[in-house]
């Protein structure tokens, strides 16, 4: 239910939710089609958001705070709270609606490896807009937020929806995609860090061809494995020529049976295997067995 006030629509109905999973973007296919005069870099992408994320929870509070835990919370103990992409986003979404900075603590478990080609950080802040857009008593205009997201970094728009797209320009041209047939997906990261400005600064060629034309449909989950064989990633080499251990994941997911294709994701060092949503659990244990170093996540759907 909507009511409007003097300051626009008021909303009315259940209390704002206080908790949102923050998705892992996965980069299924990755080509680098230009550069921009200020450097940026035109991409052809698409991004799928499996049910493996850090978690944003939202409790009311006398000021805005942020506390960082979980297993990968130590990995930005050198980030203070204020450069935590998440009070960004909270800030900058704040100041776009000329509202006062929410009074929420904000508890942040980070369960996805830091710069590792997921858009961690770009899932948090997109979270975080969420959060405050439901916080705010009065709907937030799509564009809002998508003009908000696109400041805080190229990945956080696609965040927003967290729902399968094709993206173009820099990352902020976003388009449907065909429905996706049952594939499960398992990420690997050799626990490397990659900052994904060297990795673009690495790249030999930057005027690639775009992705192949999407179908209107993927009849089954061979017929997407098809349409991405003859797709790449085109920070893959640049990425593994910064951290060799891409090249040793990669190995090692291909050799197994179970696995259809596996590529790195974003800049990296993230990589993912596709299989059969039956088998993501054997792969997953398999892996994290043979490896006890690399982190290891499952998810028997590439979109929940
Ligand atoms: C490569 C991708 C692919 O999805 O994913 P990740 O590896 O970060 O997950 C993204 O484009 C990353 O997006 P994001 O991490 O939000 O980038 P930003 O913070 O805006 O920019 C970080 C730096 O990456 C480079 N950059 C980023 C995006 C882009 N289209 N061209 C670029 O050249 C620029 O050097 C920029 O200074
Ligand atoms: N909430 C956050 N989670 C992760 N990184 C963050 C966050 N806030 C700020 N950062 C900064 O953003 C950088 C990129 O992080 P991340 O989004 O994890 O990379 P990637 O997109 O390559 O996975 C990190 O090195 C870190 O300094």
């Amino acid at each position: 239910m909507t009511e409007r006030d003097e300051t626009g629509p008021v909303r009315r109905g259940p209390p704002p939710p206080r908790v949102q999973l923050a998705r892992a973007k996965v980069n299924l296919a990755l080509h680098v089609t230009g550069r921009r005069a200020d450097g940026y870099h035109l991409l052809d992408s698409l991004a799928v958001f499996p049910a493996i994320g850090d978690v944003l929870l939202a409790e009311p509070a006398d000021q805005l705070d942020l506390a960082v835990e979980g297993p990968f919370g130590a990995e930005l103990r050198d980030t203070p709270p204020e450069a935590n992409l998440v009070l960004r986003a909270v800030r900058a979404l704040a100041d776009a609606l000329a509202m006062p900075v929410p009074a929420l603590h904000l508890r942040l478990t980070k369960r996805l490896p830091v710069a590792s080609g997921i858009g961690g950080g770009s899932a948090d802040a997109a979270a975080a807009l969420r959060l405050v857009a439901s916080h705010a008593g009065r709907d937030v205009p799509a564009e809002v937020l998508t003009r908000v997201a696109a400041a805080l970094g190229a990945d956080v728009p696609v965040c927003l929806a967290q729902a399968a797209r094709r993206m173009r320009g820099i990352g902020d041209d976003l388009a449907p995609v065909p429905p996706l047939p049952p594939l499960g997906l398992v990420l690997v990261n050799p626990r490397q860090p990659v900052a994904t400005p060297a990795v673009f600064k690495a790249l030999q060629t930057r005027d690639n061809p775009p992705l192949p034309d999407l179908p209107e449909a993927f009849a089954d989950a061979r017929a997407l494995t098809g349409y991405l064989a003859a797709t790449r990633n085109d920070l893959e080499a640049p990425a593994q020529a910064l951290c060799p251990a891409i090249g040793e994941v990669l190995e090692v997911l291909r050799a197994q049976d179970r696995v259809a294709l596996a590529r790195m994701s974003g800049s990296g060092a993230t990589c993912f295997a596709l299989c059969a949503p039956g088998d993501v659990n054997a792969l997953t244990n398999d892996l994290q067995r043979a490896h006890p170093g690399w982190w290891v996540a499952g998810s028997p759907a590439l979109q929940a």
